[in-house]
């Protein structure tokens, strides 16, 4: 153990540690089994019950202030969520995602104050066009995070990769990433331009922003 940590009774976290090591190097990161499938599972019936329940709207492009829906660019239906209304499954989601971000704060001094996630349903057909997660009139989204939610035999030609465009020595450089269930990404939301490709099977998430204040 680094021995800063042992004097301050911090336990290192090795998956974390890589976490941060990979946003360090490469600006994203890739976690498998960040959730295990039954967590998945939960996850996947509860945003099924809540698409269901009509309670999902189509996404916009822009923030709250300025947004508009432009299917050109975005097909996806949203629902956000709210942790202080938060059922037990969600109430899962929430202790590991806030468990992680009280890691990064103490390690990396993030000063991560805020956290906005919403469900996402991609139905066939979709896709989100080449975008960039930081909006000119807000720029305190500084990590974005992706749970992939689908069921367990995801297959590549369903489609709906994500891609991140990556700049290495100054070549860019895609980065494709299947959404399979279990799987988080996490990137530097003011850096990494990125898309999701056509799904050809509706294709389920949870994505969300770790902000400053
Ligand atoms: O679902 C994904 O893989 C990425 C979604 C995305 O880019 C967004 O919602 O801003
Ligand atoms: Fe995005």
């Amino acid at each position: 153990m680094n021995p800063l940590f042992e004097s301050v009774g911090f336990e290192e976290n090795p998956v974390y540690e890589q976490l941060i090591a990979d946003i360090g190097k490469q600006q994203y990161s890739i976690v498998e089994n960040f959730f295990i499938q039954d967590e998945v599972a939960l996850l996947r019936q509860m945003l099924q019950e809540k698409h269901q329940a009509d309670a999902f709207k189509k996404a916009a492009i822009g923030n709250r202030v300025n947004e508009t829906i432009e299917k050109s660019i975005r097909g996806d239906f949203i629902l956000w969520m709210d942790e202080r209304k938060a059922n037990t499954v969600e109430q899962l989601f929430f202790n590991r995602i806030n468990h992680l971000v009280d890691y990064l704060n103490r390690t990396c001094f993030l000063g991560i104050l805020q956290k906005e996630f919403h469900y996402a349903l991609y139905p066939k057909g979709t896709f989100y066009k080449r975008h960039i997660d930081t909006f000119q009139n807000d720029d305190r989204r500084k990590l974005s995070l992706v749970c992939y939610l689908n069921e367990e035999d995801w297959l590549p030609e369903n489609g709906g990769e994500l891609v991140l465009y990556l700049n290495e020595n100054g070549e860019e450089m895609e980065k494709v990433i299947y959404p399979f269930p279990g799987r988080i990404v996490i990137f530097e939301s003011q850096i990494i331009e990125h898309e999701v490709r056509p799904v050809n099977t509706a294709r389920l998430s949870i994505t969300g922003w770790l902000k400053t204040r």
